[in-house]
């Protein structure tokens, strides 16, 4: 009997060993096994299938076994094969992303003790007794080491076992993984626990009108939280933590950090949702109607009409008839405000599946949902979780474009990867956003999704005033700002003046994205990449957006000596800094990669804006994602033109989106908000449709376009970059696959081209992309044409080194 084994690697789909006989009857698909690949290399490798047909070759043996219970579910296995087979890659490409790290064991995992484990962890066999003695001796050890220590072939089932209870850990996790979260809580004083001693606690308090009504919201409030946090208390009763502290000082309350797990609200109760809205019950009576229909909705609301609290209403259904949810995020979005949202009314029914999690966290995740009880909120790799009473599936803001893995393999679409795994569920799938994508409009038009619209924001705030300053404009005295217009200028100080907040958009991060002699024109460019160097005035430091290379400012021109280089372009670190010459008072933050990178940072920055730390956010596309702030009265777009100018076909798409989202963040309650975008060309047709807040105009328009120019949806794409040290080669290798595709495609099929960066990493590039008409058979023909030719490039002499990648969907 033999098994195909699924290993971590890209090299085949699978890996056929032979099943010895003590194992035969115990395997099944989806299971672990430990095998070795070369030499010296052992592997956790998941049967994909179990067969008698001896390959053509001397097999090795499966060395031990390692789960019990297969790990994956024969619909994850399914799933894998379909991301492979769809996404043109291995199958090992998938369990590496698609398995916790824990889950995955390989020869280098070094180990370490636990920081919980102390010697009375008793009933250790011998060997993990071997293990773990080893381990206090020598505080990390490879599974290799391991191996030798305990001189036998098999010692993952052995691993296996001290990692589920926690005695060792992989050592890549090591860093704050008890960092418990805490919250400032409230609770009466020890000499106020009686029903009589609270009761005389009103008359200490009967002197402030706004203590006693902090005095009575606590009680009531007391009755439905098992907690009540500090920050609540304040809100709900308009007093300041100042005032709280008064009645600290009278021995009526005390403060308590209250530790919160970061995986679930620790059993808080959850609270009770607001009622439906009108709007949002015809919506919600639509999407049934939908489902009853069996077919995926599109939920298309403007911002903040109120698309979450829809998403809430199934979602506890679904969860209510014990049910599984995933409800889909873009990553950046999964700090803030709608995790809070969630975990207020689902409590601990709902876990968070997101990048920042430790490796344990994520095992931890990965067993609750294989109960089919517990729901997801997550990014996309939240879809490879074990699901197995999935109901509904959310994607909310299905239109960002961080649903799509641009690298490593497996190229996905989190999104598409998502109605997928609905589908394969029998699950219902919504879909929303304010802004849908041209491919979900076209599903909707077409009949394939039922399409839902919520055209009024909630509790009929109107949406923002969007005005249009011309980036030329100059102020009264004819001096004209590169980045700031009088207009926009203006704004800000009303804005903040009126004790509103304001955010500022700029796509582009750091200080200056060029930095150039102006006698000779040399610019500073990575040595790794063809890109420009980022100038970052805070660290003083030039960067590579693209690599991450790092150095130091030349003083003089590197080319002809000249000591005056100068800068160019505008980041979101050079509006921070301005702001300060312009707007001296105002305290101002910035949101971008460069300050988020902390595992906390990012939160953090969203607090202090909550809760009015702060007057002006400036950022990156990270601003325009789902923020639901109170208070910002205006936002503004630096620079309109920079985005429509991205040598890409989506490039309008992305404008339209990222200026109407990024828009919506403003007057989301009570006052309308104001939006200013500045350009150069007001009157191009994006930013026309932006202002009246026209989709339908633009996306019509926009289906056109594509249509004619032949490019997605209407058209499939599959983009092939191929890439090698040497341009000559890349260019050869380019040559040759392209001469060989187009004689079965023709003039489906485009280049080879160099892509705008061409060279990454150190690493010529040349690209060429194939569009075809979309029916299926097409696809199949296409990448086995591509794959034919991709094996035939590898056995060609000098082109074995070429690294060809294959991007499906490419956009
Ligand atoms: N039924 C309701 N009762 C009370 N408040 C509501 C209700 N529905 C929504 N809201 C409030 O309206 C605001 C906007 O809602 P939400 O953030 O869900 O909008 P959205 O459609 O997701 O917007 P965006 O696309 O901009 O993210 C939120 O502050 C939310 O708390
Ligand atoms: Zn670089």
């Amino acid at each position: 009997m033999y098994a195909d084994v699924i290993l971590p690697l890209s090299l085949a789909q699978t890996y056929t060993y032979s099943v010895p006989e003590e194992y035969v009857g115990q395997l099944q698909e989806g299971q672990r096994v430990e095998v070795q690949f070369s030499k010296n290399k052992h592997y956790a490798g998941i049967i994909r299938r179990l067969h008698g047909k001896a390959p053509g070759f001397k097999t090795k043996p499966i060395l031990s076994v390692i789960d019990v219970e297969p790990l994956l579910t024969a619909r994850q296995l399914k799933l894998w094969d379909w991301l492979a087979e769809y996404y043109g890659c291995t199958l090992g490409e998938v369990m590496t992303a698609g398995l916790p790290s824990h889950l995955k064991m390989a020869s280098e995992t070094i180990i370490t003790l636990g920081p919980l484990f102390s010697d009375e962890v008793t009933e250790l066999s011998e060997d993990e007794y071997l293990v773990v003695e080893a381990l206090t001796l020598q505080a990390e050890l490879s599974l290799k080491d391991i191996r030798d220590i305990l001189q036998r072939k098999t010692v993952y089932p052995v691993i296996r076992n001290l990692l589920d209870r926690h005695v060792v850990f992989p050592k890549e996790e090591f860093t704050d993984r008890y960092k418990a979260l805490s919250v400032k809580c409230v609770r009466f004083g020890p000499d106020f626990q009686t029903e009589a001693q609270q009761a005389s606690a009103f008359d200490l308090v009967s002197r402030s009108e706004r203590q006693t009504a902090v005095l009575l919201e606590y009680v009531q409030y007391h009755r439905t939280q098992p907690y009540v946090r500090r920050t609540d208390l304040c809100k709900r009763t308009g007093a300041s933590t100042g005032d709280l502290r008064a009645m600290v000082k009278k021995g009526i309350f005390e403060f308590y950090d209250r530790e919160v797990s970061r995986l679930s609200t620790d059993g808080e109760a959850a609270a009770d949702v607001k009622p439906l809205s009108a709007q949002q019950e015809r919506a919600l009576a639509e999407i049934r109607q939908h489902q009853a229909d069996g077919k995926p909705t599109l939920l298309h609301g403007v911002t903040s009409s109120g698309k979450t609290r829809v998403y809430v209403e199934l979602m506890q259904e679904a969860i209510a008839a014990g049910k599984q949810v995933l409800y889909l995020l873009p990553e950046i979005a999964l700090t803030g405000q709608i995790i809070k949202r969630l975990q207020h009314v689902l409590g601990d029914k709902i876990m968070v599946y997101h990048s920042r999690l430790n490796d344990m966290e994520r095992v931890e995740i990965w067993k609750a949902v294989q109960t089919g009880k517990t729901s997801v909120v997550g990014p996309r790799s939240a879809l490879f979780l074990p699901f197995t009473t999935l109901d509904l599936v959310v994607v909310d803001e299905e239109h960002d474009p961080s649903y799509k893995q641009h690298d490593p393999n497996p190229r996905y679409n989190g999104r598409d990867v998502a109605m997928y795994l609905a589908q394969q569920h029998g699950a219902s799938a919504i879909l929303g956003s304010a802004t849908p994508s041209l491919e979900s409009w076209e599903n909707a038009r077409s009949g394939k999704y039922g399409l839902v619209t919520m055209t009024e924001r909630h509790g009929g705030t109107a949406l923002p005033e969007i005005v249009i300053a011309n980036s030329r404009e100059t102020n009264e005295k004819g001096i004209h700002h590169p980045f700031f217009t009088p207009t926009l200028l203006t704004a800000l100080r009303e804005t903040l003046e009126r004790g509103e907040q304001a955010i500022l958009f700029q796509n582009r991060r750091g200080f200056a994205p060029v930095y150039f002699c102006p006698t000779c024109e040399y610019t500073v460019e990575c040595v790794n990449c063809d890109v420009s160097l980022t100038y970052h005035k805070y660290q003083h430091r030039l960067r590579c957006h693209c690599c991450g290379y790092v150095a130091t400012p030349p003083e003089l021109c590197p080319a002809c000596g000249e000591p005056q280089m100068k800068l160019s372009g505008t980041g979101t670190e050079k509006i921070e800094d301005e702001l300060k010459i312009f707007l001296p008072e105002a305290r101002v933050a910035r949101m971008d990669l460069d300050t988020t990178r902390g595992k906390n940072a990012l939160g953090k920055l969203l607090d202090q804006f909550e809760v009015g730390e702060l007057d002006i956010l400036v950022g990156t596309q990270m601003v325009t994602k789902g923020l639901d702030f109170e208070r910002v009265g205006l936002v503004g777009v630096i620079s309109a033109d920079q985005l429509l100018r991205f040598p890409d076909f989506r490039a309008d798409e992305r404008a339209f989106q990222l200026m109407t989202q990024v828009a919506g963040r403003a007057g989301r309650r009570g006052r309308r908000g104001q939006v200013i975008i500045q350009a150069h060309e007001g009157s191009h047709p994006v930013i026309t449709d932006v202002v009246s807040g026209d989709y339908a105009n633009f996306i019509e328009r926009e289906a056109g376009n594509r249509q004619q120019h032949a490019f997605p949806p209407y058209r499939r794409m599959i983009r092939l970059q191929l890439r090698h040290t040497k341009r000559a080669t890349a260019e050869d290798a380019a040559r040759l696959l392209a001469k060989w595709l187009a004689h079965s495609l023709g003039d489906q099929l485009e280049g080879p081209f160099e892509p705008s960066v061409a060279r990454l990493r150190t690493y010529y590039l040349q690209d060429m992309v194939v569009r075809f008409p979309p029916a299926a058979t097409q696809m199949k023909r296409v990448k086995t044409l591509i794959q034919r030719c991709i094996d035939k490039l590898a056995q060609t002499k000098g082109m074995s080194g070429v690294r060809v990648v294959v991007d499906v969907d490419p956009y």
